[in-house]
């Protein structure tokens, strides 16, 4: 594991940084093509960082043509897959070399504690590009059942340009999630960070080009939504879009696909992700871990969060004692300090909507305050199934707890929601997880722990939590690629064939 830092080392590193200002389009730093910019503000202390070039559509049509070029040279996209792989694996090296900057700017940018940036978000950045960069060179295409005189290939080919529109609540890892397959398969990329978190994709585009990517290949497109993400989304000359976000945006990316050129769309959205304990859960404190990691990491800001616990009355009690025993050990707190585990909401707008959440609560059974501006503790509420409470992604730290009274109850509670991302299950009984796994309508269910799985293991949602396609794993090469058939005729005509 990294070793920390103490916190007046973070603070002096942070004071000491060199924070990217302008979009990255072919190969370098730009500033908006209208010279226009905005503040990008640290979260924790309401303290402007720094400024960061407002993109509009002039800049992603100039990113989006700079991106054709690239593909269509094929100075990316035609480089044999090994080559693309030691690109990758060379990117990976450099997160890994400068992985205290990155870590420190991701948490300035974000309010991310940087012990998570430390331990999970940029050390699984660099995993992550390094495990597609490694993969590329192991796929085979395909050889159908065609007859003798035929030779079928089925192969895979890079989809083309493609758009990358990120959230702020993990700048860095959301971005390996879709650089690694999209520049491991061939394509060029328009990326379109959140405007809450440019900083750290910035700096990894210009690691990219040390790393030896030619340039092109990878843009950062800095801006708002309605400046940048809508013509991004609309652009005629864009093969391919894939989101992760708000499923009220994700849906427009729909709209403008189908109101500009068909683009491919991928949407990876929200989630109110149940987590069942029934009566015979073993370990109740090891299931309070999960339950409070599920529940408040990153502050909550995760759309696999496990907002929900759905609790059989007959464990209730005794697991939310524990539950609140392990949530009073997640200290709030400046997020430089190493020690603190919950950070700051990414905006101000942000911490407002949560807050607001807390006005709604009749029952609370931990917290409920806010501790400063941008600051929530972890709270746990009770409220009955069908409230706003329990069904509203609120996307910060408050866990909303529904007791139910079977095991039949608890899985048409945790089915009785539009999203379907994620879920989890607790019990000793393992016929009864099984069960529950398979009728659980979510993209991934975990049995006796809280997790996404890993990169090997695909990411989505079911219902309106995803579309189109999965991250992560071998999977997520097919958002990136496209199937051709070639049909190679053989037969042969020849005179001495025909007699
Ligand atoms: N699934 C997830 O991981 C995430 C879910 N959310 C949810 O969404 C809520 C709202 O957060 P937002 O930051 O507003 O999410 P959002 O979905 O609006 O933002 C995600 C990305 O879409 C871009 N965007 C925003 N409006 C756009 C538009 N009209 N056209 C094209 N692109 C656009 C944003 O600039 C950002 O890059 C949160 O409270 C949370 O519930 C937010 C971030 C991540
Ligand atoms: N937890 C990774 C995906 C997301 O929150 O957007």
């Amino acid at each position: 594991m990294t070793d920390l830092l103490t916190h007046e080392e973070y603070r002096a590193i942070a004071a000491s940084l060199d924070l990217p200002q302008n979009a990255y389009i072919d190969g370098g730093y730009r500033p908006a093509i209208s010279g226009a910019t905005f503040e990008t503000v640290n979260p924790a202390t309401g303290t402007v960082l720094g400024t960061v070039a407002a993109c509009g559509a002039a800049d992603v049509g100039l990113a989006v043509a700079k991106a054709r070029e690239a593909f269509e040279d094929g100075r990316w996209s035609r480089l044999p897959p090994g080559a693309r792989k030691d690109v990758l694996v060379r990117l990976a090296k450099l997160i890994e070399r400068n992985a205290r900057e990155l870590a420190v700017m991701e948490s300035l940018d974000s309010g991310k504690t940087i012990y998570d940036c430390e331990t999970v978000d940029v050390p699984e950045t660099a995993h992550v590009i390094q495990w597609h960069g490694e993969l590329i060179d192991k796929i085979y295409d395909q050889v159908a059942p065609a007859s003798n005189d035929h030779i079928a290939l089925v192969v895979r080919e890079p989809v083309g340009v493609v758009g990358l529109v990120l959230p702020w609540n993990f700048p860095l890892l959301m971005l390996a999630w879709k650089i690694g397959p999209a520049l491991a398969a061939g394509c060029s990329v328009v990326v379109k960070p959140a405007a809450e978190t440019s900083l750290t994709a910035l700096r990894l585009a210009e690691l990219a080009s040390d790393a030896g990517l030619p340039r092109g290949v990878l843009n950062v497109v800095t801006g708002s939504g309605a400046e940048v993400g809508e013509p991004l989304g609309r652009h005629p000359d864009v093969d391919m879009v894939s989101f992760t976000g708000s499923t009220v945006t994700g849906r427009r990316f729909l709209h403008y696909s189908a109101d500009s050129n068909l683009k491919e769309v991928v949407l990876e959205l929200g989630g109110k992700n149940p987590c069942i304990v029934l009566d015979d859960a073993e370990d109740l404190d090891a299931v309070a871990a999960h339950v409070v990691n599920g529940a408040f990491w990153n502050m909550g800001q995760n759309c696999s969060a496990a907002s929900r616990l759905i609790v059989q009355t007959g464990v209730k009690d005794r697991l939310l004692e524990k539950v609140a025993q392990h949530a009073r050990e997640w200290v709030v707190g400046d997020p430089l300090n190493p020690e603190v585990r919950v950070g700051a909401l990414v905006s101000k707008a942000h911490f407002a909507k949560v807050a607001a959440y807390l006005e709604l609560a009749d029952t609370v059974l931990m917290g409920g305050k806010v501790v400063a501006e941008g600051f929530i503790e972890p709270t746990i509420v009770e409220a009955a199934q069908g409230s706003r409470l329990a069904t509203e992604e609120i996307f910060g730290p408050i866990l909303t707890v529904v007791p139910v009274t079977s095991f039949e109850q608890a899985i048409a509670v945790a089915n009785d929601t539009d999203y379907g991302l994620a879920a989890s299950i607790f019990t000793a009984n393992g016929k009864r997880a099984l069960r529950g796994a398979r009728m659980l309508r979510a993209g991934t269910v975990t049995v006796n722990s809280f997790g996404e799985g890993d990169i090997t293991t695909p990411f989505g949602g079911y219902k309106q939590s995803g579309f189109g396609g999965r991250d992560n794993s071998i999977h997520a090469h097919d958002q990136y690629t496209q199937l051709k058939t070639i049909w190679l005729d053989l037969t042969d005509t020849s005179d001495s064939a025909i007699a």
